[in-house]
Order: C-alpha cells, then sequence, then structure tokens
C-alpha cells in the first residue's frame, strides 16, 4: 500500500470553492479520519483523491505517481482506489461471492478461495457467500462493501462515512471488524466522518476540517489534549470555555487557581476544562457548585452544574458517582489546563 499526498488542493463545484488550499499525508499503511461538521468538504475530498473531482489548483499523488494537477489526471479506475460508500453500494442482483469478485478477471468462480478469504477478513464466514445483499444486515453489507474495495489490492482504501446508517451496537462491531480488516491488509485508509468517537477511536492521525480548511491534523491523543483552538476542543469532546487571567504558567478562573499545560498567554485568556477533568467532591472541599441535571448514561453520567451565579460547567462521573438535581457538591480540576488566547 501506499502514501496518499494532497498538496496545496483547491477545488469545489462550478466556480466556487469548497477546499482551500489544503496539503495532506496519509502515510503508507495508516489511516487517517477527516473529521468535520456537514458541508465541511469531507467528500469532495475523497472525490478529489478518487478521481471524481478534479483540482482547481494543486496536486495529488498517490504512492508518489502524479495523478492530478491542473493539466494532469488520471482516470478513477487507474488510481487504484478502493471505494466504500455510505450505504455500501452492493449490486443487489449479485451473490456476497459475486459482488467480492466483482472486478476481478473472468471466470470469476474461480476466484472462490480469494472470496472467502477476504470474507473471513472482514469476520463474515463462508455461509454468507451465496446469499443476496437483501438477506444480509447493514453491518454485514458494509463488510461485504469492503470485501469488495479490498479484493481489488488497491493502493488506498477511501470509506466515506460507512458507518453512519448503522445502529449503536453494529457501529461498533463493524468499525471494529473493519479496522482489523484493514490492518491485516496492510492498508493506506482515509475514513470520513462527523462523529468524534469514531475519528479518535478508528484512526491513527485525525485530520480536523472546517469549511473547507485543515484546523489540525495530528494524532488522536494530540488532537484531544492540545487542540490549535476552541472550535477544534469543542468538536472533539465536551468542553468547557471559562474566561481566565493567566500568568506564569498558571490561570486564575471560576474553578480556582489552575496550572496550565503548554503555551501559556499572558493576561486574559479562555481556559479549556474537559468534564472528566473535573473532580466532584463532598460540599466543603474545593469550589462549591450546585447540580442542575444529570444525564446518566449508565457506565457513566454528566453533570450540569452551576457555580454561583458564574457560567455552567460538566463533570463527567461514573454512573454509580451521579448526583440529583439540586444536590450541592464541591468541584476541583484534575491536572493541567490549556488556554487559548481571548481573540482565538
Ligand atoms: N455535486 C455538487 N454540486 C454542487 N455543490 C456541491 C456538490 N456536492 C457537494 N456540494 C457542496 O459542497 C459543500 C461540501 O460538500 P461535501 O459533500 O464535501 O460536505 P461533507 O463535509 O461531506 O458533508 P456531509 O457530512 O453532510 O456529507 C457543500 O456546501 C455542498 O452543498
Amino acid at each position: 500500500m501506499s502514501d496518499v499526498e494532497v498538496r496545496g488542493v483547491t477545488t469545489g463545484y462550478g466556480s466556487t470553492p469548497v477546499l482551500h488550499d489544503i496539503d495532506l499525508t496519509v502515510r503508507s499503511g495508516t489511516t487517517t479520519a477527516v473529521l468535520g461538521d456537514s458541508g465541511s468538504g469531507k467528500s469532495t475530498l475523497l472525490k478529489v483523491i478518487a478521481g471524481f473531482l478534479r483540482p482547481l489548483s494543486g496536486s495529488v499523488l498517490i504512492d508518489g505517481s502524479l495523478v492530478a494537477d491542473e493539466r494532469t489526471f488520471v482516470a478513477p479506475e487507474k488510481r487504484g482506489v478502493g471505494y466504500v460508500r455510505q450505504d455500501g453500494g452492493l449490486f443487489p442482483h449479485l451473490s456476497v461471492a459475486g459482488n467480492v469478485s466483482f472486478g476481478l478477471a473472468f471466470p470469476r468462480r474461480r476466484h472462490r478461495g480469494r472470496v472467502l478469504e477476504l470474507l473471513e477478513l472482514v469476520g463474515l464466514g463462508p455461509e454468507f457467500a451465496d446469499r443476496r445483499p437483501d438477506q444480509l444486515s447493514g453491518g454485514q453489507q458494509q463488510r461485504v462493501a469492503l470485501a469488495r474495495a479490498l479484493a481489488l489490492e488497491p493502493k488506498v482504501v477511501l470509506l466515506d462515512e460507512p458507518f453512519s446508517a448503522l445502529d449503536t451496537a453494529l457501529r461498533a462491531s463493524t468499525r471494529e471488524a473493519t479496522a482489523s480488516a484493514l490492518r491485516q491488509a496492510g492498508a493506506t485508509a482515509l475514513l470520513v466522518t462527523h462523529d468524534q468517537a469514531e475519528a479518535l477511536s478508528f484512526a491513527d492521525e485525525v485530520a480536523v476540517l472546517r469549511d473547507g480548511r485543515f484546523r489540525q491534523v495530528a494524532a488522536p491523543r494530540l488532537v484531544y489534549n492540545q487542540p490549535v483552538d476552541p472550535h477544534v476542543a469543542g468538536f472533539l469532546g465536551d468542553a468547557i470555555l471559562l474566561p481566565g487571567a493567566a500568568t506564569d504558567g498558571r490561570v486564575r478562573c471560576l474553578l480556582g487557581e489552575l496550572t496550565v499545560a503548554g503555551f501559556c498567554p499572558s493576561g486574559a485568556c479562555k481556559v479549556l476544562v474537559r468534564p472528566e477533568q473535573v473532580q466532584v467532591l463532598p460540599v466543603g472541599q474545593g469550589i462549591e457548585a450546585v447540580v442542575e441535571s444529570c444525564e446518566y448514561y449508565g457506565h457513566d453520567a454528566l453533570l450540569n452544574l452551576r457555580v454561583e451565579d458564574g457560567e455552567p460547567l460538566k463533570a463527567r462521573v461514573t454512573g454509580a458517582d451521579a448526583v440529583e438535581p439540586g444536590g450541592h457538591v464541591g468541584l476541583l480540576v484534575r491536572g493541567p489546563v490549556r488556554v487559548f488566547a481571548e481573540q482565538d
């Protein structure tokens, strides 16, 4: 499998650009998740890599070979790119085996062994080979779509929201099966999603797209713990942003005086606290707050809190530690916090 390089690409539909001068490298054998709001340009990026859309400027390279720039255009079928769509896009009249071997040379029945190998790779047994797509669950259909994409031994696999139509349980198991199949195949992959948990758990790198520009491209832990701005912070999970005053690596805010990790401007700033950093203690310890409501999820719970007349806050606690609305608690922030300049 191979690198994908997007260099300075601007593209769109008609004369209106959707992507603006973007750069992205997906290293060979790794997965990058492109995360962004609806309409931010995620699918447009996949289209320009796959060859369904031309760049207005900039270039796309696959495995070091130029496949698109202002003058060059390599046809989609010659790029060695596999594409898995949101709905799987299986051919309804063909069996699972017929779908998986669709792009392979005739006669397709000669590929039975390879088809069974590919089905195993995506976690499906040989009993699925002769079923039709309408005899499969949504998750199974997505696995077959992935097996079909991998059958052609593509240089790169592009996954456009492949799990979004699945319910929560099926989503998790299909995601795991897909990640494992891609790893075993040594695939270079680009996953488009608007689900932050999916991006963080699935990919080696997360690329946050906003209005057609990358705001940050980094490993999941880095984008979550060291977001470049408040928007990225809020996009990757619950974020409490409090006004503060910083000096010499410390910041004063509603939750007391806290240690700052990384860059620390002097003066007025915004303080980022994740709800899981807020420790909930018996009243009398830390900063006093009242619980306004409790979102109970079983394994954990999110407490919506208020400190005096201040900003609303959130704390994530285990389900067993959920506090009923009206309860008074003490709050303490665990670990250092990040701060942003006031204008960010
Ligand atoms: N074929 C098209 N013709 C004209 N405009 C288009 C076309 N496809 C997409 N757009 C516009 O380009 C912008 C980006 O669309 P894109 O599909 O890349 O977004 P996205 O981030 O994948 O969104 P979503 O998460 O909703 O699928 C949107 O404003 C969309 O309306």
